[in-house]
């Protein structure tokens, strides 16, 4: 698959100041943001207009205007050099909004901004994209009714970085020399803690309040270190891996792009399922990316092993987070055992005590502490055995359960809270431990996946522009245009894009100017007047052919089952004015059209021209304009015109008049329109079938007045047909 939008321009782009609209403060923000003026004018010229909206300032229109400015300068011709007039341009960017709203990513709808018509001249460029487009177009078909591979598409996003605020809290770097703690800094200290120890006991000290403690110097390691504090050794600083001291940063990227990536993968692979080979390349032999995917499948959203991939991991998260409330109602079924059984007890003496206890030898108070002492151990048992159970602790750890209560009788019961903490803290550090070993175990498959992941949503996101472009095409089922060398553009059943998203079904029209296979022998004029009925299709014909040739020259596929097109180098469209123009507007408008005899071929399509100024002198401007259009052979020329006759009256050159007609009106007395215009014919006007259809409403007498005006129109019409 070849990149569509070159890096390998005529007139590469060497400082940021060439490009419109970039002044010193934006180039230094733009410098600053991308690390280099190299750098910014690499993500300028590639369009990536989603990365220049990151820069602080930077709108994104602006970022778009940038994009378009630089492709514009580095391929050597603009929008405007195609796109002659106001109305040119809107139309494009109509079109260019209806291509976009079938983008399924904002990459592909901001690249698309990218494509505009290039005149003919650049036909190398617009092969190019033809042959771009060309391969996506048969994937249109294929998938873009697939609401499955839609869904995909839609969740594919410009990979988001690592968070600028990464920070691990629970594990510390520990240097004895200056020299390691000087690389840790460098490559660690923005992401975790790192320390210079200056002894054994700030050592210690330091360990003992992280689960984790990394060394790369073996100061310490000498030392008999105290129960608990366990520091991992890593002998080299410059060759030890990422993963291996932060897996946090390779899990937290994938974390944050988990869905696209899976997205990215079953794109890859629904594509490869259908044959299509868009990612064969990168996806390899089958099974290549089956570690990368089952390491994803164990990563959370929160960057942490997913519960149910370690069963360690669950059982100390779960007792970590179900210690608390275990105890207390431990505790308090304890007490409330403990209060019924007192309550329920008396005390009878055995004669033994009694003796003892009448010749001094015993207490009444021991006695009774004896009786209570082995009520509350009982009861401290049963605790400690339902904190064991419930909380499916390990020796290690039930261990700790002795501490907790004190051998001293208190009621009501309840736990020593400093011993608590520490059980607490026993726990976590077991947990984070575990937990380390498992994100390493992730990360480092990750890693070796973190440029290939990269590169495939980069061409995943490519790859949407082409679709999207597929997808229009699919839509309205568009062909790619025949481009000839002859002076001429004819189709066979056109369909104008606008009338068909508003009505969904329409007429296709057939129809030519100048000389292509379409043309009728003998009536090749590239410049016509296009006549008709009111409503019947002049101006949707005008816009078919303006959407025909925009879309054409973009590379694009146009809204025609065939079309030829000839060599067009500029674009003029003049739409319907509103009314007669001021003298100002007027003036302004005759500009635009005196340029015409100049070398380059033009298209002309221009909307009841009349209505600039009053009928009789328009006629004659319209007449010299036409003229002047026939001179140039590259020219051609399309202008709807309800003056015809008198317009051609004044004309010299050779214009073929064609006419949009009513074929008559249906039973229910309304028009039936052809909308294929009738080659070198002036069209019968709507006002005749107005007559008519009031001839034939009436049963009156008025009946004799519509009559007269009927064969007005017979003996007035001077239609060559
Ligand atoms: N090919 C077509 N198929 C179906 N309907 C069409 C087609 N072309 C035009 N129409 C219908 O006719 C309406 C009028 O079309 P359009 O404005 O192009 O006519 P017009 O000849 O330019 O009219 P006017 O002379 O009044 O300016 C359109 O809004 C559309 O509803």
């Amino acid at each position: 698959m070849k990149s569509v939008l070159r890096m390998n321009y005529s007139h590469p782009l060497s400082s940021l100041r060439e490009i419109h609209g970039i002044g010193e403060r934006v180039a230094d923000r733009l410098v600053e943001h991308f690390g280099s003026e190299e750098a910014a004018l690499q993500v300028i010229s590639e369009g990536d207009i989603a990365s220049l909206f990151e820069v602080n300032g930077i709108s994104h229109n602006f970022a778009l205007s940038l994009a378009r400015d630089a492709r514009s300068r580095t391929e050597g011709c603009s929008i405007s050099d195609f796109l002659k007039t106001k109305e040119a341009l809107d139309l494009y960017s109509r079109l260019l909004e209806l291509i976009k709203s079938f983008a399924h990513t904002t990459h592909a709808r901001d690249k698309l901004n990218l494509f505009y018509p290039l005149p003919a001249s650049r036909m190398d460029l617009i092969q190019d994209r033809q042959a771009f487009v060309g391969e996506y177009l048969e994937l249109g078909d294929a998938f873009s009714e697939n609401p499955e591979f839609l869904q995909l598409l839609s969740r594919v996003k410009k990979l988001s970085p690592v968070p600028a605020n990464l920070r691990v809290r629970d594990r510390i770097i520990l240097c004895g020399d200056s020299k390691t703690l000087e690389a840790a800094r460098e490559r660690f200290q923005a992401f975790l803690p790192v320390q210079a120890v200056e002894n054994l006991s700030e050592f210690v000290d330091l360990a003992s309040g992280y689960s984790s403690v990394i060394v790369f110097d073996d100061v310490y390691l000498g030392f008999d270190l105290p129960e608990g504090i366990e520091p991992e050794y890593f002998q080299d600083i410059s060759g030890v891996e990422l993963w291996q001291v932060l897996p946090e940063k390779e899990l937290a990227f994938f974390a944050r792009n988990l869905d696209c990536v899976r997205a990215c993968l079953n794109i890859a692979y629904a594509l490869r399922s259908r044959d299509f080979n868009f990612f064969n390349e990168l996806l390899g032999e089958s099974g290549r990316f089956d570690a990368l995917e089952e390491a994803l499948s164990k990563l959370g959203e929160d960057g942490k092993p997913i519960k149910g991939f370690d069963p360690e991991l669950d059982r100390l998260g779960a007792a970590l987070q179900n210690l608390d409330t275990v105890l207390t109602s431990a505790l308090n079924e304890a007490n409330q055992r403990m209060n019924r059984t007192l309550e329920a007890s008396s005390l009878t003496l055995s004669g033994q005590e009694l003796i003892k206890l009448m010749s001094g030898g015993m207490e009444i108070k021991e006695l009774l502490a004896k009786e209570l002492n082995r009520i509350y151990k009982g009861e401290i048992e049963v605790i400690k055995e339902e904190l064991a159970e419930k909380l499916d602790l390990q020796k290690q750890e039930k261990l700790m359960l002795d501490s907790l209560f004190s051998d001293e009788i208190s009621y009501p019961l309840s736990a020593d809270q400093s011993q608590l903490q520490l059980l607490r803290q026993k726990l976590n550090n077991t947990l984070e431990k575990a937990r380390l070993v498992r994100k390493r175990e992730l990360a480092k498959t990750l890693s070796t996946f973190r440029q290939p992941v990269e590169k495939l949503v980069r061409k995943v996101l490519d790859f949407d522009l082409g679709f999207s472009i597929a997808c229009f095409s699919a839509k309205f089922k568009l062909k790619l245009p025949k481009l000839i060398s002859e002076t001429g553009i004819g189709f066979k059943a056109g369909e104008n894009l606008f009338l068909k998203v508003r009505h969904g079904k329409i007429d296709p029209v057939n129809y030519s100017v100048g000389k292509t296979s379409f043309s009728p022998a003998g009536l090749e004029s590239r410049v016509v007047l296009l006549s008709g009925v009111n409503s019947g299709g002049k101006t949707s014909l005008l816009e078919l052919v303006a959407q025909c040739v925009i879309l054409g020259y973009m590379g694009f596929p146009v809204p025609a089952k065939e079309l030829e097109l000839g060599p067009v180098e500029e674009f003029y469209y003049f739409g319907k004015s509103k009314g007669t123009l001021d003298a100002g507007a007027f003036e302004t408008t005759l500009k635009q059209f005196s340029v015409l005899s100049e070398a380059a071929g033009k298209l002309v399509l221009a909307d009841e021209l009349e209505s600039i100024t009053e009928p009789g002198a328009s006629a004659r401007i319209i007449a010299g304009i036409l003229e002047y259009l026939s001179r140039n052979e590259w020219s051609l020329g399309i202008f709807v015109s309800h003056l015809s006759e008198l317009i051609l009256e004044n004309a010299g050159a050779d214009i073929r008049v064609d006419g949009i007609e009513a074929k008559g009106l249906d039973s229910h007395l309304e028009l039936i329109v052809n909308r294929n215009p009738v080659y070198n014919h002036v069209a019968r006007s709507t006002p005749e079938l107005i007559v008519e259809r009031l001839l034939r409403k009436t049963i009156g007498k008025e009946k004799d007045f519509y009559i007269h005006l009927k064969n007005k129109f017979k003996t007035d019409s001077k239609a060559p047909s």
